[in-house]
């Protein structure tokens, strides 16, 4: 964000003080959007450019008839908060950020976070630590204040990198911040949609305060955008909010049309999918269902002989071949129309471990789950190759990369806070595969290759509206769903992405009461409605509401 805002002020077109002006005008609108009556409201400002957005807020409120309070630092901030400052002066005081100062507030319609934004750096300490935990609620009273709550970017002590609060133990705290909507700018950051974020932001919204031009580079001086921008800005998509681009358009026929008129089944790829002994057969069918429904013209699931009987029952557009050992694959795999196979769920570890060095030899796209993971993390790394991907939840991703894991649950004491987007990165260089780390914060990173665009690209996909997705099988049907991506044709990390983007989307359409079994059925219904070129216009691009949290986002 700091490049983006640098390269577009360095541009001359725009300076720092018309961007906090927009900012905090976004979020004024945003107030009187959903307060339309003026009243009171109480502006916490800090020391930095969120404290300037925060005068700046104050501003507009009060010249729209609101009674305003603004309660501020006796520091010196930088030459834009400090003209904002001076500004807000003209108009009324500043009383002290103080605890006492807030009670003496709580007539307060509306309550203003603009006390630390993306520049936090170290945990709050002393008095602003106390009121900002009377207002989380641990020793205050946090229903009032979260209702009345709008932060400035983030709720102040988050950190944007990571989603974790700075100088606290990872998870929910009762201390934590929790604010009725936050409106932050130009673009969600790591930290809304990673761990506490997505709770403690409450709605948020995205404005947009003209940043475009520099964030996809069309209007720099080059006509490229910032060279080390490249890898984290490659797209842009917010579900719902607004057309999607040409390339989800481009995605989404390629999605439900297939490849050409001409194409026969092989054309659209066959995914074997390994099952285990018998009464184990349930996960491998999830997938090869979930893998048939995404599109991949042949699925074949291959239990060993003794378990074919469990697999005769629908669908009957499965086909089943019985694969005994690691021979008996590695023969099946001469044949170069399989495209993709499926490795793990309910096969059993034992079984994994034998077909695991089968599956990686043969080079194939594959997609390592489950008991292929609890193999793996017994065997080591050796083998896997740029076309696997791994996709563990929290317990899988802690067997493989325990060191990881474990850095993941340190207390952050500095920011940027080491994220579940720096953990995964690190997953991905280190195993040489996309790794995939589930969760209600799904992300995804390819291992970096030489070029130094594609270096480290990770995707995050945030799924905290749909609870109801985590339930027994259901990722066994997104291991069915890659698979099926892979077969037809798509790179790991895509496959990854857009799988996990298709499996959530089916979960959302279905709502509560699902099981993992729907699910499959679910992605037809996904697949009819997605937008096409033709789809209608159907919000204006200016204001982006991503809540529920349906993001999209590609880092
Ligand atoms: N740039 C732009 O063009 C635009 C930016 N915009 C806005 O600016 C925000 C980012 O502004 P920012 O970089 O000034 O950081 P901010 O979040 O205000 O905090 C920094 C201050 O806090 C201090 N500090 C840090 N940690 C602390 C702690 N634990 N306890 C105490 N102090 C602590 C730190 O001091 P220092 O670390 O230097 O000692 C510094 O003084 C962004 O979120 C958005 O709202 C918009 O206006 C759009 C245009
Ligand atoms: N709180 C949550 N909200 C939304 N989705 C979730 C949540 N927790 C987990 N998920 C998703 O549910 C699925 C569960 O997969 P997994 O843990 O492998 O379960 P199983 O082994 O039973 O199939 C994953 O896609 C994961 O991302
Ligand atoms: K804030």
């Amino acid at each position: 964000m700091r490049a983006i805002e640098a390269a577009a002020i360095d541009s001359g077109t725009v300076s720092g003080l018309d961007l906090m002006e927009r900012a905090g005008a976004a979020v004024a609108g945003q107030i009187r959007l959903r307060w339309p009556r003026a009243g009171t409201a109480t502006v916490l400002c800090g020391p930095g450019n969120n404290g300037g957005d925060g005068f700046v807020i104050a501003g507009h409120l009060a010249r729209a008839g609101w009674r305003v309070r603004v309660l501020g630092m006796d520091s010196t901030p930088g030459a834009d908060a400090a003209e904002m400052k001076r500004r807000w002066r003209e108009i009324g005081p500043i009383l002290p950020l103080s605890l006492s100062d807030l009670h003496r507030a709580r007539d307060s319609d509306v309550f203003v976070d603009a006390i630390f934004g993306t520049g936090l750096t170290r945990p709050v300490q002393g008095e602003i630590d106390a009121l900002l935990r009377h207002m989380g609620g641990s020793d205050g009273d946090g229903a009032f204040y979260r209702s009345r709550l709008v932060a400035v970017d983030c709720p102040s002590g988050l950190c944007m990198d990571s989603g974790a609060f700075l100088g606290r133990p990872r998870g929910p705290h009762p201390d934590d911040l929790r604010v009725a909507l936050t409106v932050a700018f130009d673009s969600p950051k790591p930290g809304h949609l990673l761990e506490r974020g997505p709770d403690c932001c409450g709605r948020l919204v995205i404005a947009d305060i003209g940043l475009h031009p520099w964030r996809t580079g069309i209007g720099t001086k080059d006509g490229r955008r910032p060279a080390d921008l490249s890898a984290i800005w490659p797209e842009f998509d917010i579900e719902d909010g607004r057309r999607p681009p040409d390339a989800t358009r481009d995605r989404n026929a390629w999605l439900t049309k297939r490849h050409s008129v001409e194409g026969h089944k092989f054309h659209h790829g066959h995914a074997l999918i390994l099952a285990g002994g018998l009464g184990q057969g349930g996960a491998a069918r999830l997938a090869a269902r979930a893998a048939l429904r995404i599109g991949a013209g042949l699925v074949t699931i291959c239990p060993p002989k003794s378990a074919l009987i469990e697999h005769l029952g629908p669908p009957d557009a499965l086909m089943r071949r019985p694969v005994e050992d690691a021979n008996a694959l590695a023969d099946l795999l001469q044949d170069r129309r399989i495209g993709a196979v499926g490795l793990g769920p309910g096969c059993g570890v034992d079984r994994a471990g034998d077909l695991l060095p089968a599956v990686l030899d043969s080079g194939r796209p594959c997609v390592l789950d489950a008991d292929a993971l609890t193999a793996l993390a017994a065997r080591g790394f050796k083998g896997l190759h740029g076309n696997c991907v791994l996709t563990p939840h929290a317990g899988e991703f802690a067997r493989l990369f325990p060191d990881l894991a474990r850095q993941l649950e340190t207390v952050p004491q500095s920011g940027p806070a080491w994220s579940r987007l720096d953990a995964v990165r690190a997953a991905a260089a280190r195993s040489g595969a996309t790794v995939l780390l589930k969760g209600a914060d799904t992300v995804i990173a390819r291992p970096p290759r030489d070029e130094p665009d594609a270096q480290g690209q990770a995707v995050i996909h945030s799924a905290t509206d749909i609870p109801w997705l985590a339930t027994a099988g259901a990722g066994d049907v997104l291991t069915g769903i890659i698979a099926g991506l892979l077969a037809r044709g798509l790179p790991p990390c895509d496959a990854a992405s857009i799988g996990v983007l298709m499996h959530a989307r089916a979960a959302r359409r279905f709502g509560p009461g699902l099981t993992a079994d729907d699910l499959p059925q679910s992605l037809a219904a996904v697949l009819r409605d997605l937008p096409r070129r033709d789809s209608p216009r159907t919000r204006p691009a200016a204001l982006l509401e991503a809540r529920p949290l349906r993001v999209w986002r590609n880092w």
